[in-house]
């Protein structure tokens, strides 16, 4: 018997790692960004993207993009999407230039303010042109944000399925079942924060981090992969004696996977179970037999194990899928008991038959951030990581569902379905043939800013040690699942159709349309311009938690080509680093939006950090 050698080296030692890079958008990608920057859990080159100045000051991100600094003049985009993708554009040199050089691009945003639901298409777009992978990872406003918020996040979350190629959707809603409805609405951002900050780690481990049974991104867009669907996503992570069994039970109780009610249906199951270096064979064993009591017989499911020692004692179990819309909405209206599936002791694939039966039995070196080998992103035949168990009981063989497409796995490349935002000599080039739908509903506009774009600036701040003044505010206990709601609509005064802020009556603002390539000039349209947006059907009864979208990327809106040469980047300087002083009372960058007020009146809008009113030492 050949001992098996846990230190030995066995991927290619000269093989770089995958360059991930993490960009936070508006308030919310920017509070998700500070969930991460203080786990230091990812290894990732995190950038905070922001329109608001004070809040960009506050981030803690050590890049920090100030977009459309000239154009917004340090305030937030006041829950005006078109505002924060004009923003993005004349940003949009600084953005090539902190996403360029990273495989792996996670973008997150709160959609449904101007900032996030405005930059991040923009965004995304632009690193889709430097080849990276994309994954987005945004959230849907709470029911009570109102109509107009709900309206402008499904409009961006049509816009960003285009162009991304995972998209995890979490719904604020949703995320009120972590909490119980007595606890502030502050914890229960903090827990989507939070559950957001886990998946972009589980994924990001996944793909990076070498695994005694490897899974490769080709698996992960496999298990994402559904035409029209939404991701299902679960993760839990446990120490102690029961702690396989525990960090199971925690990614089961997600409510992005309904409490393991929507793996009944699924066809494709990715499973990937870490943990430090006592992790054992009993252990995964037990995890992998337990899970079979919850998923189908049919069910695909493409299994991963890493040991990685900054996990200490502890365990963690992440579960990604997806289903279509239709499945999704059967399950809905013909929904079990939340009750799993009848224990069928289906034996899952055990640790030791797919070791045996995978090639690529990568080693689980002690993992320093230096010392991991990562596999570049090319497909790989999958059929060997089925661990086919050589004993009858083992999981039968699937046929493999629709195999993610070689293209997601492999790096991407321009091809004509990109849509064009910029006049970019090496964009440009890719400019689709047909004839472009006119840019949605900007044309009609109020002109906001006289001026001619200028330069905007870019501060890139070393990382700064700064530290809550009070201990960690996330709770470590098992969050109550017992609450399908978390406030509940009636209780909410129906947020006032505020108007938009206020146009500055300056008649020269600079439109998207000045931006756009003169040719292929589409005939211009009679009022008709502003199609009405291409909504996702939403499921009738329950708000689930994930969308994915494959990339296709139809050549249509958000045409616009700025001009290469307005915008200049800026050498960061210490004098760019604003300080901004604000007191809690100011609503900064929502000053001229109506505030979306809780019950209690607390300002939803308002960073987690700002209404748990902590403060920042240096
Ligand atoms: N999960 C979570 N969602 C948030 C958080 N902050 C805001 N949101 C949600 O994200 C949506 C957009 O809010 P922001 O991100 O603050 O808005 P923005 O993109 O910065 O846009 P502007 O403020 O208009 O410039 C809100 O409607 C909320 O539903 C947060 O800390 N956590």
């Amino acid at each position: 018997m050949v001992e098996y050698d846990r230190h030995s080296q066995r991927e290619e030692p000269n093989k770089p790692a995958l360059r991930t890079c993490i960009v936070g958008i508006g308030g919310a990608g920017s509070n998700v960004l500070d969930r991460i920057t203080l786990d230091r859990t990812v290894e990732a080159h995190l950038v905070c993207m922001h329109t608001d100045i004070r809040v960009l000051g506050h981030a803690m991100a050590p890049v920090k993009i100030q977009l459309g600094a000239e154009l917004m003049r340090g305030i937030g985009a006041g829950g005006d999407p078109d505002l924060g993708r004009e923003a993005a554009m004349f940003s949009r040199e600084e953005i090539r230039q902190a996403i360029e050089g990273h495989d792996i691009v996670f973008i997150c945003a709160g959609l449904g303010g101007g900032t996030g639901s405005g930059a991040a298409p923009v965004i995304a777009e632009i690193a889709k042109a430097s080849n990276a992978l994309v994954f987005v990872t945004a959230t849907m406003p709470f029911s009570f944000e109102g109509r107009r918020r709900l309206n402008q996040a499904e409009e961006a979350l049509n816009q960003l399925q285009k162009r991304a190629d995972a998209l995890i959707l979490f719904e604020n809603n949703r995320m009120g079942e972590l909490i119980l409805p007595k606890d502030g609405i502050q914890k229960a951002f903090a827990q989507a924060d939070q559950l957001i900050a886990q998946s972009l780690r589980a994924v990001s481990t996944i793909v990076s981090t070498p695994g005694l049974v490897k899974l490769g991104l080709d698996d992960l867009t496999s298990a994402l992969s559904t035409s029209n669907g939404r991701c299902l996503f679960g993760f839990g992570e446990a120490r102690g004696q029961n702690r396989g069994a525990e960090a199971l039970k925690r990614a089961l109780k997600s409510p992005l996977i309904d409490q393991g009610r929507l793996l009944h249906q699924t066809k494709t199951l990715l499973v990937h179970i870490a943990g430090g270096e006592t992790l054992t064979l009993m252990e995964v064993d037990a995890v992998m037999k337990q899970l079979g009591r919850h998923v189908p017989d049919h069910t695909h499911i493409l299994f991963g194990v890493a040991v990685d020692a900054r996990l200490g004692d502890a365990i963690s179990v992440t579960l990604i899928s997806s289903l279509g819309l239709s499945q999704l909405n059967t399950i809905a209206a013909a929904a079990p008991p939340a009750n799993m599936l009848p224990m069928t002791d289906r034996p899952m694939p055990s640790l030791a038959d797919a070791v045996a039966a995978t090639p690529v039995a990568a080693a689980p070196a002690p993992v320093a951030a230096s010392a991991i080998a990562t596999p570049a992103p090319t497909p790989r035949s999958r059929a060997p990581r089925q661990a086919p168990a050589p004993a009858p009981a083992a999981i039968e063989p699937q046929p493999a569902p629709a195999p993610a497409p070689a293209r997601a796995a492999a790096p991407l490349t321009r091809d004509d379905s990109m849509d064009l935002l910029f006049k970019d000599d090496e964009i440009i080039s890719l400019t689709p043939q047909e004839p472009e739908a006119p840019a949605q509903s900007v044309e009609d506009e109020p002109e906001l800013f006289p001026e001619a774009p200028a330069a905007v600036s870019q501060f890139t701040e070393p990382p700064v040690q700064q530290e809550y003044e009070e201990e960690e505010y996330y709770e470590e206990e098992e969050p109550s699942v017992s609450h399908s709601s978390f406030l509940p609509e009636s209780e909410i005064e129906p947020e006032p159709l505020a108007p938009e802020p206020a146009p500055a009556p300056a008649p020269a603002r600079l439109r998207i349309e000045d931006f756009m390539t003169p040719a292929p000039a589409p005939a211009p349209q009679p009022q008709a311009v502003a199609p009405a947006p291409v909504q996702q059907p939403r499921p009738a009864t329950s708000p689930l938690a994930a969308v994915v979208a494959r990339t296709n990327l139809p050549p249509e809106d958000l045409a616009y080509a700025p001009p290469a040469n307005t915008v200049v980047a800026k050498k960061p300087t210490n004098q760019e680093q604003i300080d901004l002083g604000f007191s809690d009372q100011d609503r900064g960058r929502f000053k001229d939006t109506e505030p979306a007020l809780a019950s209690g009146g607390e300002d939803l809008d308002v960073p987690t950090w700002m209404r748990l009113k902590r403060k920042l030492k240096r």
